[in-house]
């Protein structure tokens, strides 16, 4: 089934993703507490917070690369981790996965052949290459070692693996970071071409503020939970200032006045009704690969 704007329909609810009462452990520290939020289709969501406050890990466990995880989390109408999940996400970490020793399009070459195989897929492994490298705007740089590119062209080689698949999810953490301003204007121009064109749900992450108004949704986070779900405009009306930033300052000040919730329960030994009540359980020790290649043993930290 195909949405409006030609990507895959997601789910009957038409949510992309959907969390209840997500809890994640790390070490000895619960650093997700219950988070409750949904993520729509065919959107840019921004998930944006300062450094620490969980939005990598947040991004792992919906990739299926992380341990110790109670709550419910439906991606794409699955529950996370799902090995059925592995082809339709696309996934790019802070660190960019790419083979020094190999050229731009080798390393293209090499992803493609691991998610289609096969000598009948040639011709449409060669094709997406080409699409991912031109999605990324690399074509003059096709032929050059990976080893002798710039930092941010490297990133943008690692965005082209998550594309080769034409995932329904691409799951970005901070891709901007370290970027000039004009790639970072280029990559945002990129992702709502995504978005409008393929029908892409993009979820990507910044601590930069001012990136949160170039998205259609934001989930704002501070020490593992989520201070608030709406769009930048709403945001904004909401809490009467005058930019994400301002509103994101307001938000932490009101939690700050709340009094914190007691539990916070260690994940295989859930204390809340929420938590024994998951429509999908996920399953806490699921290792399943991204498209960069999480591994099991990542999934166990
Ligand atoms: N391997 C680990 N073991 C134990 N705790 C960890 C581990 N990795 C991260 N943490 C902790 O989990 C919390 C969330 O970290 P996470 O990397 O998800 O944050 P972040 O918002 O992505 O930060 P940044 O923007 O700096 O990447 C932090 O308090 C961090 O110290």
């Amino acid at each position: 089934m195909m949405n409006k704007s030609g990507g895959a329909f997601v789910d009957a609810s038409g949510i992309a993703v959907l969390a209840r009462g997500l809890t994640v452990a790390r070490g000895d520290r619960t650093v997700l507490h219950s988070l409750d939020f949904t993520v729509p289709p065919g959107r840019i969501t921004g998930l944006l917070g300062p450094s620490g406050c969980g939005k990598s890990t947040l991004m792992r466990t919906l990739v299926g690369a992380q341990a110790r995880v109670t709550g419910t989390l439906d991606v794409l109408g699955r529950p996370a981790g799902s090995a059925a999940l592995r082809s339709r996400i696309g996934y790019v970490t802070q660190a960019p996965s790419v083979y020094d020793d190999l050229t731009v399009r080798r390393n293209l070459e090499y992803f493609a052949a691991v998610l289609r195989p096969g000598r009948r897929h040639r011709a449409g492994r060669r094709a997406d290459v080409t699409r991912a490298i031109a999605d990324v705007d690399l074509t003059s740089h096709t032929d050059t070692l990976a080893g002798r590119l710039s930092g941010g062209q490297r990133s943008r080689v690692s965005l082209a693996v998550a594309l080769l698949g034409t995932p329904e999810l691409l799951v970005l953490d901070e891709p901007t970071v370290g970027l000039d301003p004009v790639l970072r204007r280029d990559l945002w121009t990129l992702f709502h071409r995504l978005a409008a064109e393929r029908g892409t749900t993009i979820l990507v992450s910044s601590h930069v503020m001012d990136e949160a108004e170039r998205c259609h949704r934001l989930l704002l986070m501070r020490d593992g939970r989520i201070l608030a779900e709406d769009t930048p405009d709403g945001l904004r009306e909401r809490t009467r200032t005058p930019s994400v930033e301002a509103a994101f300052l307001h938000l932490v000040d009101e939690a700050a006045a709340r009094p914190r919730p007691v539990s916070t329960a260690v994940p295989g030994h859930p204390r809340t009704p929420q938590q024994h009540h998951s429509r999908h359980r996920i399953n806490g020790n699921t290792g399943s690969t991204g498209i960069n290649g999480s591994t099991d043993q990542e999934a166990t930290r």
